[in-house]
């Protein structure tokens, strides 16, 4: 029998009028329903958020960290159950899925211990102007209010995790917005947050389709903050309807990999290989090009086909490297981006393969500037090789993305690599390493259309909280 998620609202599991039946996007099996919110229905999860608000503000950053706690432990507990529903959900090896989970408990643990060191500041008006001597600023941080979280469908665990925290660390109250595709394994991480005992209406899930509640959600009044992560297009709607409240994008990402003459060719061939084909490329943070010095050009895509000819092609619970995309819709992109490359005389190194979703891994050498390959987010298991004359060029075609997630330059002289890192529009260079997020204490932000905000923990918590001065005059004696 089909199993019907509820929603988690208001301390309660709620269901909607209407459905949405999930399916697994490798073998088209039926894994349940969620519930199809309505208007009504978000309207009651707002009121519920605003009316929790007053009380979870009021505690202290320590009582708020005995929830979070709690939370991990249960995700620690059942990473095996929640990772297992995620890697039928999502089509993401069991391994990593439950690899996803245990990460998320990692972060919400740290969160606690984070937020507990977030203390204030005292400000002597006099260290700026001597006439204002006997005033005094007392400094701290307040929550923002109510914070709309939106995660997508490659890592709807944690990266929703990766936001939820950090919100209620700040003393905020949350919806939960999953993607529709990894929304069943939302609801479970929700069940974790609901069994570490949360007062009612602190913690909250919104289940729809994007395209159906996302802006009525995004607009909601009630709303003061917009947590969210998925593509650039979705993200640019959000800025602009999110009006003056805050926001944190993270979003699309072209990420390239430049690779130097005087490079370890193996140790990078290692990294891009690892950092173009986890997940099948559906990562943000993906190498989605490899900008290569033509003198070492030829080695290196050697090392590289090489490599991907060990990748093994086939299902998430057998813990295949390359597993089906998450739909057709996307598998077709890709075909094309593969095909255009092709007429366009890209160099393919492997026969393209294709079965339902499943697309075999593909390497082109010869990307040239020309063709869509060259600027396009794939999310798909396909990497371009540009080959460049010099580091200006590879530098002046990084830049010249729409995107500015990240970057990983390949080189064995540091000064060298430090000065190409300054250069890159980016959040974050890799030096001698793939492009990735973690670790998760450290900040992780796009620039260009890759985002707005920081996140990493301390980051998360301090976006999504306000500084409130106190200023007062010691009195003259
Ligand atoms: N920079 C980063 O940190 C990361 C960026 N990404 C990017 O995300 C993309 C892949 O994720 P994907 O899930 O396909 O992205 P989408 O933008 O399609 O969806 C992301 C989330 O937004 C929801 N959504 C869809 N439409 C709206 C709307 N109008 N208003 C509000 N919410 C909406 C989706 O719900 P629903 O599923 O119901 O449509 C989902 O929960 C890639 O571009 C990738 O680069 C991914 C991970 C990390
Ligand atoms: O969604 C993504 O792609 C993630 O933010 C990437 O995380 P990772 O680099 O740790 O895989």
């Amino acid at each position: 029998m089909t199993q019907a998620y509820l929603n988690y609202v208001n301390g309660e599991w709620k269901d909607s009028e209407d459905h949405i039946e999930i399916f697994n996007p490798a073998n088209g099996e039926s894994l349940g329903t969620v519930p199809a919110m309505s208007h009504a229905d978000v309207d009651y999860v707002m009121a519920s958020a605003k009316n929790a608000f007053p009380a979870w503000r009021a505690l202290s950053y320590a009582e708020r960290a005995k929830y979070l706690e709690k939370a991990a432990d249960i995700l620690y507990r059942d990473a095996e159950k929640i990772g297992s529903t995620l890697s039928k959900e999502i089509a993401k090896g069991l391994k990593s899925a439950i690899g996803e989970v245990t990460r998320t408990a990692e972060i919400v643990d740290y969160t606690a211990k984070v937020g507990v060191t977030m203390d204030g500041e005292v400000m002597e008006g006099g260290n700026f102007d001597p006439a204002s001597k006997n005033r005094i600023a007392v400094v701290r941080r307040e929550p923002v209010g109510l914070v709309l979280a939106i995660s997508p469908f490659n890592y709807p665990v944690n990266l929703a995790g990766s936001k939820i925290a950090p919100a209620l660390m700040g003393g905020n109250v949350v919806a939960f917005k999953p993607p529709t595709q990894g929304s069943i394994s939302g609801l479970l991480l929700a069940k974790a947050f609901a069994e570490s005992g949360l007062p009612a209406g602190v913690f909250n899930t919104i289940t729809g389709r994007g395209r159906v509640i996302g802006d009525y959600i995004v607009e909601h009044p009630a709303v003061n903050f917009i947590n969210f992560t998925g593509s650039s297009a979705v993200g640019k709607n959000i800025g602009k309807l999110a009006g003056m409240r805050p926001i944190m994008l993270e979003l699309g990402g072209k990420d390239a990999a430049i690779v130097l003459e005087d490079a370890d060719l193996d140790l990078a061939a290692k990294n891009i290989v690892a950092g173009a084909f986890g997940y099948s490329g559906q990562r943000c943070t993906a190498v989605k090009r490899v900008l290569v010095m033509d003198s070492v050009a030829d080695e290196l895509v050697g090392k590289v086909t090489d490599l991907v000819k060990g990748l093994t092609v086939g299902m998430p619970e057998d813990n295949a490297d390359i597993t089906p995309l998450i739909n057709t819709k996307s598998a077709d992109y890709v075909q094309g981006l593969i095909e255009e490359a092709k007429e366009k005389g890209a160099k393919p190194l492997f026969d393209f393969k294709r079965e339902g979703n499943l697309l075999y891994p593909m390497v082109f050498d010869n990307v040239t500037t020309d063709m869509r390959l060259a600027w396009e987010e794939p999310f798909g298991p396909v990497l371009p090789f540009i080959r460049v004359k010099s580091v200006e060029e590879a530098v002046e075609i990084a830049n010249k993305s729409e995107y500015g997630l990240q970057s990983s330059v390949f080189t064995r002289n540091f000064p060298r690599a430090f000065g190409i890192a300054e250069k890159l529009e980016v959040g974050t260079v890799h030096i001698n390493n793939k492009t990735q997020r973690g670790p998760d204490n450290f900040p992780f932000l796009g620039v260009k259309d890759s985002g707005a905000g920081v996140q990493g923990v301390k980051y998360s918590i301090q976006a999504m909280t306000k500084v409130k001065s106190v200023v007062y005059a010691i009195d003259e004696m």
